[in-house]
């Protein structure tokens, strides 16, 4: 936890980003095609990760993506190395009292489930003898267990009396489901509510107590059993809920006052002295955060903590004070797992009907969690009061402590490494960034008993009183003694005396500020009294507004959730519409191109033909010079129809030639001709007659069979003449 402030009652504590890249085995069915399973992303050292822009959607390309986490765990980090370095210190601060939230984040099968421990491998733990050594795969809700009840033995050694439960919640379909509830798929009363001190609890919800790890594992596995999950195109076992583990703890140990805070060991958060002695900060009693009750009485009024019902840890009893001044200092801790279900996008998860419904939910959650984020990490958040949007869902509402409150959070950012996944990827690690940037106020949840009751602190002014009255007439006793004038006070009686007035002084100090406590805690009590009793009446309808609220709320969330799909949809369409018009741009291109070459080959034929007319001009000459052969006039028309500008209307000249009419084929009415020009064989041109202006029998000629070849190319035999020009 090295990015903490101390400021004063809290210490500010930075949300915590360790990024994990999965490896993408043989048989992971998101990798379909081969061409899209290079890797994307690189781990260039523990704290660093690259994104290759090359392998993004087009429209997402920019410079190379490197981006900067508290850790980052490459392809080769297995379960124990990620939870040595990132989870065991955020399991030592909820021993040391503070709230802890640890949450995966990510796209859908990227690994959050296998990271938390929240899937198959947790199920192969057998939970009838103690852990030894767990599998390879077991992912960081075990192991927090173990490590938990191993550090419990030292304290509870030591005297401390512990006492630790955990719970196990569902959100799903914006609905709140008790995973550890003996009446699970009943409806259930479970609501999140926001106490008069602005705290945020949830109500309704089972505490299971455990007194070892095998206890929570068990319990882990009984939640993780019903809990929603299904296959989809791209997981097996695709969770469909987000659903978060906690486990609470209660430790008691003896202490003077005011020492109380020394006690806990953390570095972190240390509690300013107002608060431990002065005004001890009111325990969430009953309604701590998150909604774990604790032992509380039942009209909520404050009354000095309770021995729990079941303590499951128990050390030797609290030892006795040893003298007068110790008192019993109670601290209570949450750790969160928090498992998101996974990022979807719905087309490539091919969901329809309840899978669809289900990745609505999803999405619109995590959207209002970004959002969230998004205002949390705003830099200008310090300058001026921004509204945090944490109503917009109830995954939002539940995340509250952790994201901006009371607790040290770790988000674990789950990225595929394979190009395939590029864009999600980018997606995920953008977010983390930006929760990076969210700064917590932590402080411990210590309270010493009795400092919210005022009979409780009545009585200590009254035995403070007395201790008082006592050492006043003995001081008065002393004084009045008659061996005082004559001889010297023994030292003995002396120093007693000093010890006495210390005390006295002391004792003094203490009743003013316990008499200041009194008047202060009476005049709150007589200015809630006249509200009490309208708060007691109004309570039912306050209740019932609260859940009208909620089912609005989550009605709100449903809604947000669709338009938000449907912006997801846009922007899709958007991207490909970009995608298209990029294609489009090359094509254009291309046809410049075309065009250049047609203009070239125009070019070409232009040539060709000045050398034709050349060469026609030098025939029409040696025509005039020979009279043996029939002069001719007609027009050429060339073969290469594709070098014409117009397809299908064939350039035409007038060509002067002599032909010597080799024969004729009355079949297919085609004439073959040879021009006086020599000319290779291979120059072999056809002209359709009429071009020609030849007569279609001419009787003069020599009847000649065309040869296979030539009747293959005449396909339109009445029209074609073919010319040989030697
Ligand atoms: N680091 C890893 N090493 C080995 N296998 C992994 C790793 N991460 C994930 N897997 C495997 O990938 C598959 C999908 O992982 P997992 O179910 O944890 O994803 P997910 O992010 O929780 O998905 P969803 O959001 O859909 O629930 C599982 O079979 C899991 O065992």
């Amino acid at each position: 936890m090295a990015r903490e402030r101390d400021s004063g009652a809290s210490a500010l504590a930075a949300v915590q980003v360790a990024v994990r890249i999965r490896p993408d085995a043989v048989d992971d069915i998101t990798q379909t095609v081969s061409r899209f399973a290079r890797p994307a992303v690189e781990a260039t050292s523990a704290t660093s990760v690259v994104l290759e822009p090359s392998v993004l959607p087009v429209g997402m390309r920019d410079s190379r993506y490197t981006f900067n986490f508290d850790q980052v765990h490459g392809l080769d980090v297995n379960q124990i190395e990620l939870y040595h370095e990132s989870v065991e210190p955020l399991v030592r601060r909820f021993m040391d009292g503070f709230n802890t939230t640890i949450f995966a984040y990510g796209q859908t099968s990227s690994g959050k489930s296998y990271t938390m421990g929240t899937s198959e491998a947790t199920n192969s733990i057998c939970t009838d003898t103690p852990f030894v050594d767990m599998d390879l795969h077991v992912g960081i809700i075990p192991r927090a267990a173990h490590q938990i009840f191993q550090s419990l033995q030292d304290v509870t050694a030591e005297g401390e009396e512990c006492t630790v439960s955990v719970s196990f919640l569902e959100l799903y379909n914006e609905d709140l489901i008790d995973l550890l509830s003996d009446a699970y798929g009943q409806r259930n009363n479970i609501q999140i509510r926001e106490t008069r001190t602005g705290d945020i609890v949830w109500t309704g919800l089972a505490q299971r107590s455990v007194s070892n790890a095998q206890d929570v594992v068990k319990l882990l596995q009984d939640g993780m059993a019903v809990r929603q999950t299904h296959e989809t195109e791209m997981n097996a076992q695709s969770s469909r809920s987000h659903a978060i583990f906690t486990i609470s703890l209660i430790r008691k140990h003896r202490a003077k006052p005011g020492a109380q805070t020394e006690r806990a060991s953390s570095s972190l958060g240390r509690a300013s002295p107002e608060r431990a002695f002065a005004t001890p900060r009111t325990p969430k009693t009953g309604l701590p955060t998150l909604g774990v009750r604790l032992p509380v009485s039942r009209a909520g009024s404050p009354t000095r903590p309770q021995t729990p019902t079941r303590p499951v840890v128990r050390g030797t009893p609290l030892r006795r004070a040893p003298v007068e001044d110790t008192v019993i200092v109670t601290t209570t801790s949450k750790l969160h797992f928090v498992d998101l279900a996974g990022s979807e996008r719905l087309k490539r998860t091919a969901a329809t009907g309840d899978r669809a419904r289900e990745g609505i939910a999803i999405n619109s959650g995590l959207h209002a969690l970004g959002n969230v984020i998004s205002v949390l990490s705003d830099p200008g958040r310090s300058k001026r009061p921004i509204h945090v949007p944490y109503r917009d869902s109830k995954l939002t509402r539940l995340l509250q402590d952790s994201l901006g409150g009371n607790a040290h959070t770790l988000m674990i950012a789950c990225i595929s490494s394979t190009e395939g996944n590029a864009g999600e990827t980018l997606n995920t690690l953008q977010y983390a960034q930006r929760a990076r940037n969210i700064r917590n106020k932590v402080e411990r949840n210590q309270v010493e008993p009795g400092w919210d009751n005022v009979a409780y602190l009545q009585s200590q002014v009254l035995s403070l009183r007395h201790e008082l009255e006592l050492v006043h007439s003995s001081r008065e006793l002393v004084a009045s003694s008659p061996k005082r004038t004559t001889h010297p006070m023994p030292s003995e009686h002396e120093r007693e005396l000093l010890a006495w007035q210390e005390k006295c002084s002391a004792l003094s100090q203490k009743n003013i500020q316990l008499s200041f406590q009194l008047v202060q805690r009476e005049q709150e009590q007589r200015h809630n009294s006249s509200s009490v009793d309208f708060l007691q009446a109004a309570e039912p309808v306050i209740v019932e507004y609260e859940k009208t609220v909620d089912a609005l709320e989550g009605q709100l969330s449903m809604l947000k959730a669709a338009v938000a799909h449907l912006e997801h949809s846009v922007q899709e369409q958007t991207s490909e519409n970009v995608a298209l018009s990029d294609r489009a741009t090359k094509a254009e291109r291309q046809m410049d191109v075309l065009r250049s070459t047609m203009r070239d080959l125009h070019e070409r034929l232009d040539e060709r033909n000045a050398r034709v007319e050349a060469l026609e001009t030098e025939l029409r000459r040696a025509s005039m010079s020979t009279s043996s052969t029939t002069p001719l006039s007609f027009s050429r028309s060339s073969r290469s129809s594709s070098m014409s500008s117009d397809p299908g209307v064939l350039p035409q000249r007038p060509f002067g030639g002599i032909l010597d009419y080799k024969g004729r084929n009355p079949s297919n009415r085609t004439y073959r001709v040879t021009t006086t020009q020599s000319r290779a064989t291979s120059d072999v041109d056809t002209y359709p007659t009429s071009q020609l202006g030849l007569p279609r029998s001419p009787s003069s000629l020599e009847q000649q069979p065309l040869t296979k070849r030539h009747a293959s190319e005449t396909t339109s035999p009445d029209e074609l003449l073919t010319v040989h020009m030697h």
